[in-house]
């Protein structure tokens, strides 16, 4: 069953929610909570984004002398690291208000930076000889990073001193995952906005990574600020990131904004974090000699940490005492719990399957509270899993002889409270879910196994889908099976179900929804203050205060967002600002089957980069000829011939033409 989760309520810049239909039945498992929850959420960070701006510029205003190096966290700012590159704690509740952040939580930020410091200086205590480290400036969950300078440089001037980030890996990660990232790096990195190394310290059970350091911008200053030409720029740069890890046959698996790093002063990009990457078609074990050198790109643990990351989260909330402890005790009762966690037996799968009235979701056409569904939502997932192993050698894609004779056993499951003895000796299939919530395409989603390069194309897709909409993080689910069902709302269930198919998985969905336009999803979103202004609902409703709402997108009909819409909808051309290509592209990354998505190299041939270059080129060629308009302002006209409004019949001859003219201009 997918349940249809895209967010009903559009805010207001203001913060106000839009208000809900007045009348038109929504759908009947609508689900108002979390799914729609990031969408909905942008105004809330727009203006939290506000409020770390105002907080920025003040610091910027009142920079003190090595305030930088000796006033770490959120209160440091000074010549050496911009206010962007330390990252600020969450704003508080005071902060949301408007209110100036209290000296306690700049307190907080150092203290938290100087534990991090103290952490690694006492872990590997040479770090200590050879750098001075000045402040906190990344923390994630397998690791700290920090800022540092070399001791035998102290004497330069602050702007000639080399800067290092220092990732300084937690003590319980396991060496195969450390050393499987140093290789990423030392094998790609340097080059192409890939992230190098220096060197790697380690101390007993402590490793650290010297890394050359990059000034970055915050994705939450800048994703709503860029202009085209700014978007394609980080599109490009971020492609040939990609295009450069795929040549080796690595899939980076945590593309996010927060791991593609951009400096928008200097024009720099830089792709960090290797530590989920996985080497693609890893040989299976034991069966050549190659195995030692590919096993160490292959992360067997990837499984383990997106479930990490959930229950860390769980765990900070749960226990704030820990806080104070620098994460240490955080993290070893993390991996308790973690290896505490039973699997769910297959029986209890089968029992609930038994206890379904109807497998095909017939019965779903009643309503029932949303927690409910998703609980039913669940089992039924479970429930295909469980059949999908069980039903025999079609979605088991294990390879090895005994698991092959096995798969075509016959399966004996079906009615019986227990798994058959064919299916118990069918090997399990491990699809890897490694990466970030949010950015887990469709193949990860549907646990296909043999996962390529397309899944960081997806998360580069999803990235540009937050540029264009202006919404991030655009994809917020609580679960993988509430992911699958937003992008089923987004892209229908016919694409997940051929997808599905075609990747040998199965999936069941109780009701059938139609895809929605990306070009009108993201202008409405770009521009939700305009759409979702109470005016134009007033100018809409009719006499009695009523308005239809579109019963596949769960819009007001005026905003019907679905691709075939039936309905009037207020003209978006007026609000458009990229090009047809853009949205072709936007497409083509999120492509919904992995064997068609575009691959990085690909879109990097995309008309929406060749176009423009083309443009610019022969912009240049021009200035050489002639006298007549300066270049800029002939830039500035492609532009806005660029952003010239068209209907959705007129962008796909333009992307078609756009094609056709470069497969010319390749001849
Ligand atoms: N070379 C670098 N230069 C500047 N900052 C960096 C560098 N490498 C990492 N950082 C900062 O540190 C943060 C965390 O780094 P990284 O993603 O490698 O750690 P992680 O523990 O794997 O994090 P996560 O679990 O969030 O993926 C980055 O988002 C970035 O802000």
């Amino acid at each position: 069953m997918a349940e249809r989760v895209l967010c009903q309520e559009m805010a207001t810049p203001g913060g106000n929610h839009y208000r809900r239909p007045k009348s038109g039945t929504g759908s009947p498992n609508m689900v108002y909570a979390n799914g729609g929850g990031s969408w909905r959420a942008a105004p809330r960070q727009q203006q939290r984004q506000q409020q770390q701006l105002q907080h920025h510029h003040h610091h910027h205003q009142k920079p003190t002398p090595h305030q930088s190096y000796n006033s770490p966290g959120a209160g440091g700012k000074g010549g050496l690291v911009r206010q962007e590159e330390q990252p600020l704690p969450d704003p508080t509740g005071a902060e949301l208000l408007g209110l100036p952040a209290t000296p306690r939580t700049i307190k907080q930020a150092r203290n938290k930076s100087e534990e991090a410091i103290n952490d690694l200086l006492v872990r590997i205590p040479y770090i200590g000889q050879l750098f001075d480290v000045h402040s906190r400036i990344g923390n994630g969950t397998f690791s700290t990073v920090l800022l540092g300078t070399l001791r035998r440089e102290s004497h330069l001037p602050d702007s000639l001193r080399r800067k290092f980030a220092i990732k300084h890996h937690i003590p319980t990660s396991h060496p195969d995952r450390i050393m499987k990232e140093l290789q990423c790096m030392t094998k790609m990195g340097g080059t192409e906005n890939v992230v190098g190394i220096h060197c790697c310290l380690r101390c007993d059970a402590s490793a650290a990574f010297v890394m050359p350091y990059m000034a970055h911008d915050r994705f939450h200053d800048f994703y709503t600020r860029m202009d085209v030409s700014e978007i394609r720029l980080y599109m490009r740069n971020l492609l040939v990131a990609l295009r450069h890890v795929h040549k080796f046959d690595v899939i980076h698996r945590d593309v996010k904004p927060s791991n593609f790093l951009y400096n928008r002063r200097r024009r720099e990009f830089l792709l960090v974090d290797f530590g989920l990457a996985q080497h693609v078609n890893p040989p299976v074990m034991g069966s050549s000699g190659t195995v030692a050198s590919s096993a160490a790109y292959n992360n067997n643990n990837n499984s383990k940490r997106p479930r990490e990351r959930e229950t860390t989260e769980a765990l900070q909330q749960s226990a704030p005492a820990d806080a104070g402890l620098g994460g240490a005790v955080k993290r070893m009762r993390l991996h308790e719990e973690s290896s505490k966690m039973p699997l769910k037996p297959v029986n209890d799968i089968a029992q609930s399957e038994l206890q379904q009235p109807a497998v095909d979701g017939s019965n779903l056409g009643q309503q029932q509270p949303v927690q409910q569904q998703q609980q039913h939502q669940q089992a039924q997932a479970q429930m295909d899993q469980a059949a999908s192993t069980a039903s025999g050698s079609k979605y088991n894609t294990n390879r090895n002889a005994s698991g092959a004779a096995a798969n075509s056993a016959k399966c004996f499951c079906f009615a019986n409270p227990s798994v058959c003895l064919n299916c118990l000796m069918k090997k399990e299939v491990h699809a890897s879910r490694a990466g970030t919530p949010g950015y887990r395409p469709p193949e990860v989603l549907l646990k296909y196994p043999d996962q390529t390069t397309a899944v960081d194309v997806w998360a580069a897709g999803v990235i540009f889908l937050s540029i264009m909409s202006s919404v991030y993080p655009f994809f917020k689910a609580p679960n993988d099976f509430i992911a699958l069902a937003e992008i089923v709302t987004i892209f229908g269930d016919q694409a997940i179900r051929k997808t599905a198919l075609a990747l040998e998985r199965m999936i069941t969905l109780s009701q059938r929804s139609r895809p929605l336009n990306l070009r009108k999803l993201c202008l409405r979103f770009r521009h939700r203050s305009v759409f979702a202004d109470a005016k134009l609902l007033k100018s809409h409703e009719s006499v009695d205060g009523k308005c239809e709402v579109c019963r596949n997108c769960d819009q007001y009909f005026f905003n019907c967002l679905c691709e075939d819409s039936e309905y009037l909808t207020e003209p978006l051309d007026a609000y458009e600002c990229f090009p047809a290509s853009a949205y072709d592209l936007l497409h083509r990354l999120l492509e919904i089957n992995p064997h068609k998505r575009i691959t990085a190299d690909e879109a990097l041939q995309h008309p929406f980069f060749t176009a423009a270059e083309e443009a610019e080129q022969a912009a240049t060629d021009q200035d050489q000829v002639a006298n007549g308009t300066p270049r800029k302002v002939r830039r500035q006209r492609y532009h806005n011939h660029k952003t010239v409004p068209a209907t959705p019949e007129q962008l796909k001859q333009q992307v078609a033409l756009d094609l056709q003219q470069s497969a010319i201009n390749k001849l």
